[in-house]
């Protein structure tokens, strides 16, 4: 499995404001390179906690580029993943519509009647057994490592990981991170507490190291193109 992480941060660091509010920190031409991306990947996954900020809808905005994956035989778009400790997601949230298949990978702490009424909303619900960390403070985390295994067995060769910033973190910490492209929008947002490219519980150690591989000067930002490390 490839993996691609994409992300827009203000030259802060944020990937929205405090309030958690969906915000284009991209422009035209940037979105435009992101919908590329989404376009190369048999997948596209988020964390709930961005469902709940956005409501996503994570399909292809070119036509064209839907023809083309048609024209090679894969779906027209990519197929669309929620991490999702405990089932979350609501029901009429628009990434559960039938524009892609959408895989919600879940905690067995999930309950039944909860997977039984995300089944039926159009949810393919995945139960990933294990990763229950106790020491980032969520015991229902759902692990990343088996997780993306899981999606290997149902054909997903190239994942694409829009965020948010505790799900890119969890992404790094699983060491399961290929490539990192990060728009740097000119603007600042600040705030403690506002979001930022990797959350989570911080490294003390063992950082990932990242080789800068490309820059690209996009509307008013910078595209920051990384490969990542074998640490
Ligand atoms: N500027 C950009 O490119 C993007 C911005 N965003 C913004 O980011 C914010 C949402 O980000 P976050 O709050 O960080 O939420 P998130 O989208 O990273 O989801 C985190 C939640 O996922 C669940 N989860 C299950 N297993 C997990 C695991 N192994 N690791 C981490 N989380 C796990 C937990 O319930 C956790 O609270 C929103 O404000 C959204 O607008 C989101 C994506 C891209
Ligand atoms: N690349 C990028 N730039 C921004 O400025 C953004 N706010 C985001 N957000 C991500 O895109 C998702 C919305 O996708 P749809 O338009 O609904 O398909 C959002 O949920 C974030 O993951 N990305």
């Amino acid at each position: 499995m490839h993996v691609v992480v994409n992300a827009a941060q203000s030259v802060d660091g944020k990937l929205a404001t405090r309030r958690r509010e969906q915000l284009r920190i991209s422009g035209p031409e940037d979105f435009d390179r992101v919908d590329r991306v989404r376009a190369a990947a048999d997948a596209v996954l988020v964390g709930v906690g961005t469902v709940l900020a956005d409501d996503p809808h994570l399909t292809l905005d070119e036509e064209d580029r839907r023809v083309e994956r048609l024209r090679n035989g894969r779906p027209g778009n990519p197929a669309r993943v929620v991490v999702d400790s405990t089932g979350r997601t609501p029901t009429d949230a628009r990434i559960l519509d039938d524009a892609a298949t959408t895989y919600l990978l879940v905690s067995p702490a999930t309950p039944q009647e909860r997977r039984e009424a995300l089944d039926a909303a159009g949810a393919e619900v995945v139960v990933v057994e294990g990763g229950a960390d106790e020491s980032d403070g969520e015991a229902d985390h759902v692990d990343l490592a088996a997780g993306i295994d899981a999606l290997a067995e149902r054909g997903i060769d190239r994942l694409m990981v829009e965020g948010g910033g505790e799900v890119i973190y969890s992404c790094f910490e699983a060491g399961v991170v290929d490539e990192l492209h990060a728009y740097v929008g000119s603007m600042v947002i600040g705030g403690r507490d506002a979001p930022t490219l990797a959350d989570g519980e911080g490294f003390t150690e063992s950082f990932p190291r990242l080789d800068l591989v490309d820059t690209e000067r996009l509307d008013d930002g910078i595209v920051l193109s990384y490969e990542v490390g074998d640490g």
